[in-house]
């Protein structure tokens, strides 16, 4: 690869046909003026960089900043007599009275083929060090919190917050109630450096890695947003130079790039370190300022006549038009950079006098791709790319295509400096942009507040993010698409207690909000598609070759049974790579088409003969069954396989386990979801359901307890009757057999005794069994026969009433029977007088009287 010595200047000339060889590029802005702009090789080096050319505004306001405030680079609160600084009456671009930049910039990626564009190891300016410092890289944005670092502006007032390197609180002598805030770092001083690694390095990193990272500054007005972040300010530079001619500046006043040209340089010194990927770089700037985009890169005109449109929903967010400039060098970022910043709105107020007065955002689309896949020629897979020069379409713009099957890493880096949080102004201008700035700071916080809200509590309520354009921008950002780094600057001094503490508590509750960024990948399914053809000519080539080879047996000897065996398992596993190839064609095409296919039918040649037919039954089945042997080994292999080799490097290792604290952490969320959204209302209806029943329950246990009790008592007297009556049958039956012997030897004639309690009344004549058979028959007549005995299901025990088959001398008093009432109920004793009246009996142990007649 051929790389210019010389920063000299080339055009291309568009359009650019195609050529496997790449070329190098050398771009430059149509709005390149040489005259305003030093063309100094490097962006960091000397403050004479930056000149450009100002405003008569701007210049009246650097001139009246150096008059104003002529030893300390902190600009004053508005007490301590800046009032009297000339306004500016409406806001102007900073190219107000510059040349106009011409509409169409050759840098623009829609008119540079991003083949030609692509920057690798080879291709970084020369002066740029691929070393990296190991121990300034913190190893920040691994872990799914937003870093949060408060930025606390050198004052020469006395300030009342006390801090370490983490944490800050207001001094107890303040008088105020002191919260004790912890943040991952906490910076002082006017050097940048540090600041930048400790805030933005890990997210640079992160980006060209792969992973979407977003930095922005937060804080109020005056701060040292600005400073922080896009310190390559014009004024900055200028007011620096005639501050050294003015004043003489006695310690070492270094230039002090902020996060953006540092980042800038980082992302080409990483290209230089990573040999491995070629990278195409593009860079857009916008600002929103009264809740209008608009594109900084383009034509001042063009931009308000066409304001730039927030398109798609949720992490699908895309913003047209906006200028895509293609960036090489540090060369193309500085005029990047330049023009973007000329046409920013700055403005004087009461607390700044040079104050932004929209939010801006710097963006870097990264896209890389492994080295060596630019031409079809180098594996001899197709390129992906059908007519020379022609690039399709795709929805953002022209777009790095992946190609030979290596795939497309595509992340953004954006680089936020919003506008400062304020109170009303004396200008009325002033205090109308800030009504629309502090509205979005207000939604922003809104926003952030209920994404922290949503993540501790495992909630899912709505995030108002389409209620302020800046937050439907960071919208797939903010929803955890993205690594974010915040930056919160505060102004220490006594008068600003209370923006500081009220940036301090925003700080804390962005720590809170949850993110879980991925890499994206494009594959090229084409290429893919071209490998899987290939390998599947090469099996069937293969498979057809043993085929041969196995019809005709080498050297006129059959094979051994072993030799067949692994024979025909060599042909099966073919056989299945090809299946499982054609399958991932299928599988690659529907992924491409974004539409299903239905696989073709397996044809079956009915001219074969029904052997044929059969062995290419028996043939379909043994692949199956070795599809399914091979599968079972696969899946087996798969739980096997160890998550990681023993000897996988420590980060890889890490990462693993940050994987799966994550995932236990998603877990545990879910699972505290299910508790806050489901278990304790659960748990409520289940109280309130015992509550009102419990009691019910209580009372139908006892009565149920009580109707047992009175069962049981039941079968306890009714067990006793049986007893008894078996007694008095077994009584009836000797008396019966007594009255028969009596009867038959005649003695009732003869013998009168008195009837006593040894010496019953004798029978009458003709018998006493007669004169009982009698009675009986008498009895019989009267009782209703149609009355049911009582059946053995009704009764809680089993109770042998003997049906009087035959005629007992005991009838007269079973009577008692009938009277006999079940109905005690529960608490009473059931009603058992006849069986009282058997008990009374069973007592005197005396047989029942018989009236005999005489
Ligand atoms: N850490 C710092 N060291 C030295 N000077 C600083 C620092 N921070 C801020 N300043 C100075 O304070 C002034 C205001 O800073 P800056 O413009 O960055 O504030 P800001 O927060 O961006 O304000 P606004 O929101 O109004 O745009 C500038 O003159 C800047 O040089």
């Amino acid at each position: 690869m051929s790389v210019p010595a010389t920063p000299s200047v080339s055009r291309i000339a568009r359009p650019v046909s195609f050529t496997p060889a790449r070329r190098r590029l050398s771009i430059t802005t149509s709005n390149d003026d040489s005259t305003t702009r030093p063309s100094t090789p490097t962006l960091l080096n000397t403050t004479k960089k930056y000149k450009a050319p100002l405003s008569a505004g701007a210049r009246s306001r650097s001139n009246s900043k150096v008059r104003l405030a002529p030893a300390s680079p902190i600009k004053k609160a508005p007490s301590e007599g800046l009032l009297s600084r000339p306004k500016t009456p409406t806001t102007p671009r900073r190219n107000a009275h510059s040349p106009a930049p011409s509409a169409v910039s050759e840098t623009d990626i829609s008119r540079v083929d991003p083949e030609d564009a692509l920057v690798d190891f080879e291709t970084v300016e020369a002066d740029i060090s691929g070393e990296i410092d190991e121990a300034l890289l913190k190893d920040y944005g691994h872990e799914d919190k937003v870093l949060v670092s408060i930025r606390i502006r050198p004052t020469d007032a006395s300030t009342i917050w006390n801090h370490t390197s983490k944490n800050i609180k207001l001094d107890p002598s303040s008088g105020k109630a002191t919260q004790d805030f912890t943040f991952d770092e906490i910076l002082t001083g006017s050097e940048n450096k540090p600041v930048y690694n400790a805030v933005a390095r890990s997210h640079v990193c992160a980006a060209m890695d792969g992973y979407n990272a977003v930095i922005f500054a937060y804080g109020q007005t005056a701060s040292g947003k600005t400073f922080t972040l896009a310190s390559i300010r014009i004024y900055f530079v200028l007011s620096r130079i005639l501050k050294r001619l003015l004043i003489s500046f006695q310690s070492g006043d270094e230039d002090q790039p902020g996060i953006i040209p540092r980042a800038m340089k980082d992302i080409f010194a990483y290209i230089k370190r990573t040999p491995s990927r070629e990278y195409l770089l593009r860079c857009s700037y916008l600002e929103i300022y009264n809740e209008t985009i608009h594109d900084l890169l383009a034509h001042p005109s063009t931009s308000a006549a066409q304001p730039v449109q927030i398109h798609g929903t949720g992490p699908n967010v895309v913003l047209t038009p906006l200028r895509e400039e293609v960036v090489t060098g540090l060369k193309n970022v500085k005029e990047v950079l330049e023009r973007g910043e000329r046409n920013r709105r700055t403005a004087s107020t009461d607390w700044n006098e040079r104050s932004s007065r929209s939010h801006s955002v710097f963006r870097v689309v990264i896209e890389s791709r492994e080295r060596g896949s630019g031409t079809s020629s180098e594996d001899g897979t197709s390129s992906g790319r059908q007519t020379p020069g022609f690039r399709p379409p795709t929805p953002g713009g022209t777009r790095l295509q992946a190609r030979a099957g290596k795939s497309v890493q595509t992340s953004v880096l954006s680089l936020i400096d919003l506008a400062g949080s304020e109170k009303a102004t004396s200008d009325k201008e002033r205090t109308r942009e800030g009504k629309y700035i502090n509205t979005s700071l207000l939604t922003l916080g809104t926003v952030i507040g209920t994404l922290a809200e949503n993540s501790a509590k495992g909630k899912t309520d709505h995030v108002p993010f389409r209620n302020s354009k800046l937050t439907r921008m960071l919208q797939p950002s903010l929803s955890g698409d993205a690594r974010i780094s915040v930056i919160c600057t505060i102004n220490p001094s006594k008068d600003a207690v209370g923006e500081s503490t009220s940036t301090l508590l925003f700080a804390q509750r962005i720590k809170r909000v949850q993110l879980h960024a991925q890499k994206k990948e494009v594959i090229d399914t084409e290429a893919l598609l071209e490998r899987y053809k290939k390998e599947i000519e090469e099996l069937r080539q293969r498979l057809a070759e043993r085929e041969k080879e196995a019809e005709a047996p080498t050297k006129g000897r059959r094979l051994s049974a072993r030799e067949q065996l692994d024979e025909s398992k060599a042909m099966r596993d073919l056989n299945a790579r090809i299946q499982q190839l054609t399958k991932l064609i299928l599988t690659s095409q529907t992924v491409d088409d974004k539409e299903s296919r239905p696989a073709s039918p397996t044809k079956v040649d009915f001219d074969m003969t029904p052997y044929q037919l059969q062995q290419e039954l028996l043939a379909a089945r043994r692949e199956i069954e070795s599809q399914s042997t091979q599968i079972l080994a696969l899946e087996e292999a798969l739980l096997a396989r160890p998550v990681l080799p023993p000897d996988a490097p420590e980060c890889e290792k890490d990462k693993l386990l940050s994987e799966q604290a994550k995932t236990i952490r998603e877990l545990e969320f879910v699972i505290k979801g299910y508790e806050d959204n489901l278990g304790e209302p659960l748990r409520k209806v289940k109280e309130d359901v015992e509550r009102e029943w419990g009691a019910k329950l209580e009372k139908e246990i006892k009565l149920r307890e009580e109707k047992t009790a009175w069962a049981d008592e039941v079968v306890r007297q009714l067990d006793k009757e049986r007893k008894l009556r078996m007694k008095m049958e077994g009584e009836r039956q000797a008396l019966a057999a007594f009255v028969r012997k009596f009867d038959s030897i005649g003695l009732s004639s003869s013998v009168a005794l008195p009837p006593t309690k040894l010496n019953p009344p004798m029978p009458t004549p003709g018998g006493a069994a007669v004169v009982f058979a009698e009675r009986q028959r008498n009895r019989m007549s009267s009782l209703d026969l149609t009355m049911a005995p009582l059946m053995e299901a009704e009764s809680p025990v089993r109770v042998s009433v003997p049906i009087a088959s035959e005629p007992s001398l005991l009838e007269e008093h079973w009577d008692v029977l009938d009277e006999m009432s079940f109905e005690g109920g529960p608490g009473k004793s059931p009603n058992l007088r006849g069986l009282d009246l058997f008990a009374e009996k069973d007592k005197e142990n005396v047989p029942l009287p018989l009236r005999v007649a005489s």
